[in-house]
């Protein structure tokens, strides 16, 4: 297994920048009503332009609309269908849209062969500076939808986001939080570790994680999560190919969704998968594609979706 490194060639479809949230790291979000939403012609253009491209996962990226704004139930549909364009046309859709009720969970179950939702940091104190304005950050909330997503049994993406003013002790319980999730439910494939790095539109003007706490923490993190879980790291947010390999050395296993951008941080995009191989096999190691679930899941999908999984494999 050693000398194996993962990454899942993806393609992210945002069905809207609006979110009702202000996280203070964002450079993704507008105002409510400030964003045209995506129309499912135009992701059906671009979801055809990429058959047999090697795409497989489509990541459905959201800013959220508020539970209780009347708008929430069309932007749910419109998830909803994307999702299902996406399986249509033969892709493999893994939506992070952000806290979802049990019922909306349940529903994109049917047409996501895994989901996701960052923890971000378990601290409450989080609530007071970079999440004050973002109630969607509530460490119980996101700690329930962990809950919910594992008595679903729906193979679950999370993580954690890190230099967002967080302490080295609020690392090891974040993670440790997540470890207890699995033990409970055994449903979380991978844990993204995510340094914030400084981007061009956020309105926090700090800098970013201190990268090199970075080999040190993999390799806790990897002490303090089961071992069936991977470890998940963005090659683009780390720019040197030396140090990436410190931190694949430490315990990474995964470098993620690859695609041209990263709309999260579009200042920094991606190395090309050949580029990114050429740099991992002058050390010996081998890039591998992979599928946004993870093989010890497909027996927790409908048939449906596992026929949609054996057709793109
Ligand atoms: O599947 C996910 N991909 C996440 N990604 C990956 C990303 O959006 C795309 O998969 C790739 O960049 C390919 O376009 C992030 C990228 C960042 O720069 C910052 C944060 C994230 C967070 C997530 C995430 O929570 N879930
Ligand atoms: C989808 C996920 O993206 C992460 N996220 C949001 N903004 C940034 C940023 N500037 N840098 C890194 N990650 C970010 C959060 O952790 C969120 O949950
Ligand atoms: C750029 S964040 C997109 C997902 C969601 N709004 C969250 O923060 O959890
Ligand atoms: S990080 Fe997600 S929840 Fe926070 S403002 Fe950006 S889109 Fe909204």
């Amino acid at each position: 297994m050693g000398y194996l490194i993962t990454y899942s060639p993806a393609y992210t479809l945002v069905p809207t920048y609006e979110c009702f949230n202000r996280c203070s790291y964002c450079n993704f979000r507008t105002d409510p009503r400030k964003d045209t939403w995506i129309t499912l012609e135009d992701a059906k253009k671009r979801l055809l332009a990429l058959q047999r491209k090697g795409v497989w996962e489509i990541l459905i990226l959201s800013g959220e609309v508020h539970p209780n704004s009347s708008r929430r139930q069309k932007w749910f549909r419109h998830i909803y269908q994307l999702c299902e364009l996406a399986l249509a046309l033969g892709f493999l859709p893994h939506t992070n849209a952000g806290p979802l009720s049990y019922s909306e969970m349940a529903q994109l179950k049917e047409v996501n062969v895994s989901m996701g939702l960052m923890l971000e940091q378990l601290t409450p104190e989080l609530l007071k500076t970079v999440h004050q304005h973002a109630p969607s950050k509530k460490p119980e909330v996101r700690l329930q939808q962990l809950s919910w997503a594992g008595e679903l049994k729906i193979p679950f993406t999370t993580g954690i986001l890190l230099g967002i003013g967080e302490t080295e002790e609020d690392w090891w319980d974040s993670l440790s939080a997540i470890a207890q999730q699995h033990q409970t439910y055994h449903h979380i494939q991978e844990v993204i570790l995510q340094p914030h790095r400084l981007g061009s539109k956020q309105t926090w003007k700090k800098d970013g994680f201190y990268l090199p706490d970075f080999p040190k923490l993999i390799a806790k993190a990897r002490d303090i999560l089961p071992e069936d879980i991977a470890i998940q790291i963005p090659p683009n947010l780390i720019s040197d190919s030396q140090f990436l390999m410190t931190c694949i050395e430490a315990g990474a296993t995964d470098l993620g969704g690859i695609g041209v951008i990263d709309v999260v941080n579009p200042d920094y995009p991606h190395l090309h998968p050949d580029s990114l191989q050429a740099i991992l096999q002058a050390k010996g190691w081998t890039l591998q594609p992979r599928l946004p679930v993870y093989p010890q899941y497909y027996d927790w999908l409908s048939p449906k979706l596992q026929t949609a999984v054996n057709n793109v494999c």
